[in-house]
């Protein structure tokens, strides 16, 4: 994982403003998926303005966190199905078609979480990945997300 680009690193610039991976998004998250063996790995430390409650995370920034794990690893996913490399063409680009979260405890604030995503399904076009997120090695939200390739017609 040390050496590895995370996959969004190989977005092209004009790809890459989305609000939770896009790097060129000043305001974004800036997530960052790679592979750790067979799962994905994303890690992430919310500010303390990313607040429900006094001392936990609000539960729309774990989704964001969860759905930008998710097409990152769908792509991850989908080069590794066809054994090739994310500098290689055609590239991936993948959207969110579905995001199912189930908040399973209060998730704190001021430490940081790890995101693991497992690889589901890889067909045609989609792909399917379940992403857990965990504080102080305890899982307390886990995610489904339907990662569906875009388009053509999407990026002209
Ligand atoms: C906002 C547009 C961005 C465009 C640029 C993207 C470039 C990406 C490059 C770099 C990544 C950086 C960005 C990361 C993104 C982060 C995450 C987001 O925020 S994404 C924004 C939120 N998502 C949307 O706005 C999608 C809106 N929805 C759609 O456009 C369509 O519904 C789409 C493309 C998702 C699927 O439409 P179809 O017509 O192409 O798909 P069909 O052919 O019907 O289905 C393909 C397979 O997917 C399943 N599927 C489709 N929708 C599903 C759903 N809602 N739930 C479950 N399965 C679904 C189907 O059952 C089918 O599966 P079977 O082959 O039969 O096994």
């Amino acid at each position: 994982m040390k050496n590895q680009k995370p996959i969004q690193d190989y977005y092209p610039d004009e790809l890459s403003y989305c609000y939770g991976c896009g790097r060129n998004n000043e305001y974004g998250h800036h997530i960052k998926s790679y592979w750790d063996g067979d799962e994905t790995v994303s890690h992430f430390t919310p500010k303390e303005y990313h607040i429900a409650i006094p001392g936990y995370v609000y539960g729309g920034l774990l989704a964001s966190l969860i759905d930008c794990h998710g097409t990152g690893s769908a792509a991850l996913a989908a080069y590794k199905a066809e054994n090739r490399q994310p500098d290689t063409l055609p590239a991936f680009r993948f959207v969110t078609a579905s995001l199912q979260v189930d908040f399973l405890k209060p998730t704190p604030l001021g430490v940081e979480l790890e995101l693991r995503g497992k690889i589901v399904e890889v067909k045609g076009r989609k792909v399917i990945t379940e992403i857990t997120v965990s504080a102080n090695g305890e899982i307390t939200v886990k995610g489904k997300v339907v990662a569906v390739q875009v388009p053509e017609t999407f990026l002209k």
